[in-house]
């Protein structure tokens, strides 16, 4: 194991949606784990912990069960006061947590940065050290795809399984893209593009049966919550706009303004939509209902003409839209609408047109007042 000057024991979180091959992970890790001491934390939406009890060595009290909840919400206090528990109990290199499939791994990092509703902070034990996310190869388009059919109890509460799978994908520092076998190579090779575009700063492994090395996903150092946090794609391309001249003055590793251009050449869409005018309430509302394909991702902000003052935020992953409020506009803030799309061989000029075609004309903007609004209120 590297030595590292902070001598808490790392934390590797594996998220990923159900089904993809976590548990698999897991065990290919605790089997190859070597010189390592792993200790694992499984986490299950039900009331008995299959997970748990299909990762090697479950018998023993090196893995510790949640159910009946996930750790991100609901038993992220009991997250807490089993993971200090542990620590204190035996020594060990390394923890290992597996989240529920429909856990979103933003809330369940901040709880091992020591954000914790309930006193207890276990930043004393640990520090979190990699967040793996391993998608689903064979089930990832389907997410995105308005037309798939797909059973609702899946699903989190409040949100789609594409909004869990981008949350995922956003917020990870190893990316496993896992049943390849299942997965032409071509359609690995775009969803490879698109996935790096919604997270350049991941690192990529492709997996069959999740068979990472321990090395990949332990005591790795790649976790760091600002730098995952304000390198998702569509914060950088808010950042960078739209032209080629802000690819190259931020250089992150493994991506740049070649990699836009490959990407670009390769049918993966990534463009900002701005605008200094605002939208008719009811026209950008219908036009939220068209899903055009290949959408993986929107967001950003929008101006409404009924709204001057309200910054309204638009989020899209795959089929699922939220479109609403999210705050004031401050002093000498841009108030311009800015509106980032992601996916593959998305049509951007029709996208530009038809948002064009939402926009107030300068008669409507004079009698904005008398606009029905159907967006939520504040
Ligand atoms: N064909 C194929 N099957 C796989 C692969 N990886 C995992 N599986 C199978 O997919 C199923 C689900 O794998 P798990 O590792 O249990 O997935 P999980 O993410 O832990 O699932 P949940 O905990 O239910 O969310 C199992 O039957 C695995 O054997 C793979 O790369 N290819």
């Amino acid at each position: 194991m590297p030595q590292l000057e902070d001598d808490r024991i790392p934390v590797t979180l594996v998220s990923g949606t159900l089904g993809a091959g976590k548990t698999t992970l897991v065990n290919n890790v605790l089997r190859n784990a070597g010189e390592y001491d792993v200790a694992v934390l499984v986490n299950d939406m039900g009331e008995v912990n299959i997970d748990a009890e299909l990762i090697a060595g479950s018998a023993d009290d090196d893995v510790i069960d949640l159910t009946n909840g996930c750790i991100c919400c609901q038993l992220q206090g009991d997250l807490v006061s089993e993971v200090n528990r542990l620590a204190r109990e035996r020594s060990f290199d390394v923890l290992l947590v597996e989240a529920s499939g429909i856990s979103d791994p933003v809330p369940v990092a901040r709880t091992f940065l020591g954000d914790t509703a309930d006193g207890e902070d276990p930043t004393a034990h640990y520090r979190l050290d990699t967040v793996v996310s391993v998608v689903d190869a064979y089930g990832f388009w389907k997410e995105f795809d308005p037309d798939a059919e797909r059973p609702a109890e899946l699903d989190a509460p409040g949100r789609t399984l594409a909004d869990v799978l981008v949350d995922q994908v956003e917020f990870c520092d190893v990316l496993v893209l896992n049943k390849c076998d299942l997965v032409p190579d071509d359609e690995l090779d775009e969803m490879e593009r698109v996935v790096r575009e919604l997270q350049p700063r991941a690192t990529v492994y492709r997996e069959t049966y999740a068979d990472v090395s321990p090395d990949a996903v332990l005591a790795t150092g790649l976790f760091d919550y600002e730098e995952v946090s304000r390198s998702s794609g569509w914060k950088r391309r808010l950042r960078e706009g739209d032209g080629d001249e802000g690819h190259g003055g931020e250089s992150h590793e493994g991506h740049d303004h070649a990699d836009h251009d490959h990407a670009a050449a390769h049918g993966v869409t990534s463009f900002l939509y701005e605008s200094d005018r605002p939208f008719h309430p009811g026209r950008l509302d219908d036009y939220l209902t068209e899903w055009p394909d290949g959408v993986v991702r929107a967001k950003g902000f929008f101006r409404l003409a009924t709204r001057p003052e309200t910054v309204m935020g638009l989020n899209r992953a795959g089929p699922s839209v939220t479109a609403g409020p999210i705050g004031r506009w401050g002093e000498g803030d841009d108030r311009r609408t800015r509106l980032v799309f992601i996916g593959r061989d998305v049509p951007e000029e029709s996208v530009r047109s038809a948002l064009d075609d939402c926009l107030t004309t300068e008669a409507e903007l004079e009698d904005a007042g008398e606009l029905s609004d159907p967006f939520p209120s504040e």
